[in-house]
């Protein structure tokens, strides 16, 4: 059975507030994710500070023209970021100069791994078919999972729902990073395809990442001790 990972999502606009969270993610062993939030209301240094001496995902979600893309990856290499996502949507010539401008700016050891987003957690079929798309959202995450990984992509961000179609389709060694996680019988908030973390594991994923039902909670580190306990079986 394939080991499978916490991240802690730290969102939020207060620097305090996020390194009171990632101490509980140090605390149980897990990796902080940083996203737009954090980034566009902090800055640039205060996550290079956050992400001293941790492993952070930094999950800025880049898509724009392959040049840009390029150019943004290049302006990262100080955080040292462990993974990083762009929109797998961007296509392949971005995905491809998202590759080269890894290979070039980070030195071997520091390279982070190169994640796709694919179908957004917070899509469901409806939505799909809003933005002209009528293929189901397992049949476009394996699409745009195909063609990410055949142009450059390490692993992938897909919901739960699709890990168990994707493992089958392409093997146990692409790292699958799944968002929409809830605990059972909790609300999912803005995600639509969600499941617990245990279903998760079990459909083999090789992280979770977690945000709202950890740093929600009355007592978040009781939680995410929880979370990993259930992860690690
Ligand atoms: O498809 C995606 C891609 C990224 N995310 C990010 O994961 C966390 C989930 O937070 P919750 O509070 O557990 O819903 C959040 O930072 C998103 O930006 C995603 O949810 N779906």
């Amino acid at each position: 059975m394939i080991k499978t990972g916490l991240i802690l999502a730290l969102d939020t606009k207060d620097p305090k507030q996020a390194e009171e969270w990632a101490r509980i993610a140090d605390a149980t062993g897990q990796m902080i994710k940083i996203g737009m939030e954090f980034t566009y209301a902090c800055g640039f240094d205060a996550v290079c500070r956050l992400a001293m001496g941790r492993q952070i995902f930094l999950d800025l979600k880049l898509h724009d023209i392959p040049n840009t893309v390029a150019s943004a990856i290049a302006s990262l290499a100080p955080v040292k970021p462990a993974m990083l996502t762009i929109h797998t949507m961007g296509g392949k010539d971005m995905i491809k100069a998202a590759r080269q401008s890894i290979d070039m700016h980070f030195q071997d050891s520091q390279k982070p791994i190169l994640l796709g987003v694919t179908v957004l957690t917070s899509m469901d079929q409806d939505n799909l078919n809003s933005i002209g798309i009528s293929k189901t959202p397992l049949e476009q995450v394996l699409l745009l999972g195909k063609m990410a990984i055949e142009a450059g992509v390490d692993g992938l961000v897909c919901s739960p729902l699709e890990v168990e179609y994707l493992r089958r389709h392409l093997g146990d060694q692409v790292p699958l990073v799944v968002p929409g996680i809830r605990l059972p019988d909790a609300v999912a908030d803005d995600q639509q395809r969600v499941m617990t973390p245990l279903q998760a594991r079990k459909a083999g994923a090789s992280w979770v990442v977690v945000g709202r039902p950890i740093t929600k909670a009355s007592h978040p580190e009781h939680i995410a001790q929880m979370i990993v306990q259930q992860l690690q079986g």
